[in-house]
């Protein structure tokens, strides 16, 4: 597993092009037949992905956690942008087409990922973080999922927010989950930016079409910086940071955060006026 410890807001206004993806980009992430897991040392939220072919995965005993099994102290977020999947969790069999969401709690030993059909892989992504208490084990599909739209077409930011786990849903220690599609036409996702001292925050692209990119933002609300993301890539976001992305077409995201405060609500909206 990838570790990546913190940076601050003073050492990341430094940083050219090449140390901000190495610290806040996550490539590569749903190779086919490979799980891959980087570990965030804001609020130690694991991200990871998988995109099983031919084979089933499952999830290792990491190392950096010193835990008998991966979930003894953690809790998992998982939803698939691929073709139909399956993931067992104890023996437990769940499947998971486009955008369904699994919520795994603390305690289950074992868990595994397949497509049901290798010519249309399941597209796995995940979050991790550490969990005091099980909570049950739980699917969403997007319908059950609360769904909200936000922006507008002036503003080129017109989007259907959908939220699995969180207070009013799939229920969790601290884990926030849910996705943003972006309508034909609008390109823009959370503008006017915010920031959340009190989460981190995760982002992963995907239906990113080819030969389009999205241009994510993020820093400091003063000290602003780009990273030009691919489709199915993540972003870390520091607490302390914006995350905001301007896409060359539309595209969807799936978020997730964990920390303080377990109310999705909870931002601190950054006037554009202020942006730099
Ligand atoms: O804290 C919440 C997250 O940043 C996202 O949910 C924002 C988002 O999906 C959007 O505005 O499109
Ligand atoms: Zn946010």
């Amino acid at each position: 597993m990838e570790v990546r410890f913190q940076n601050s807001p003073k050492e990341t206004r430094e940083m050219d092009t090449k140390e901000l993806r190495e610290n806040f980009l996550i490539e590569k992430l749903t190779e086919a037949d490979s799980l891959k897991l980087v570990y965030s040392h804001y609020d130690r939220v694991i991200i990871g992905g998988v995109s099983p072919v031919n084979k089933k995965l499952s999830l290792g005993k990491e190392e950096e956690l010193k835990a008998d099994y991966f979930l003894e102290r953690r809790e998992l977020g998982i939803v698939n942008l691929g073709g139909a999947g399956i993931i067992e969790a104890d023996g437990q069999s769940y499947d998971l087409n486009k955008l369904d969401c699994l919520y795994i709690g603390k305690g289950v030993k074992e868990v595994t990922f397949a497509s049901k059909e290798s010519s249309s892989p399941a597209i796995f992504y995940m979050l991790s973080a550490p969990a005091h208490t099980t909570y049950p084990t739980t699917k969403y599909t997007k319908e059950q999922a609360s769904g909200g739209e936000m922006g507008a077409i002036e503003t080129a930011n017109k989007r259907t927010i959908y939220r699995y786990i969180h207070q009013k849903g799939i229920q969790s220690c601290q884990l926030v989950m849910g996705l943003t599609i972006l309508e034909t036409g609008s390109v823009w996702n959370t503008m006017p930016s915010h920031t959340h001292t009190r989460r981190m925050e995760a982002y992963f692209y995907f239906d990113v079409p080819n030969n389009q990119k999205v241009i994510h933002l993020m820093g400091e609300p003063s000290e602003t910086r780009h990273l030009v993301v691919s489709n199915n890539e993540a972003i870390i976001s520091a607490p302390w940071s914006i995350h905001s992305g301007c896409g060359t077409s539309n595209y969807g995201f799936v978020w997730g955060m964990a920390g303080e405060n377990y109310t999705y609500e909870d931002m601190d909206m950054v006037d554009i006026n202020t942006l730099k």
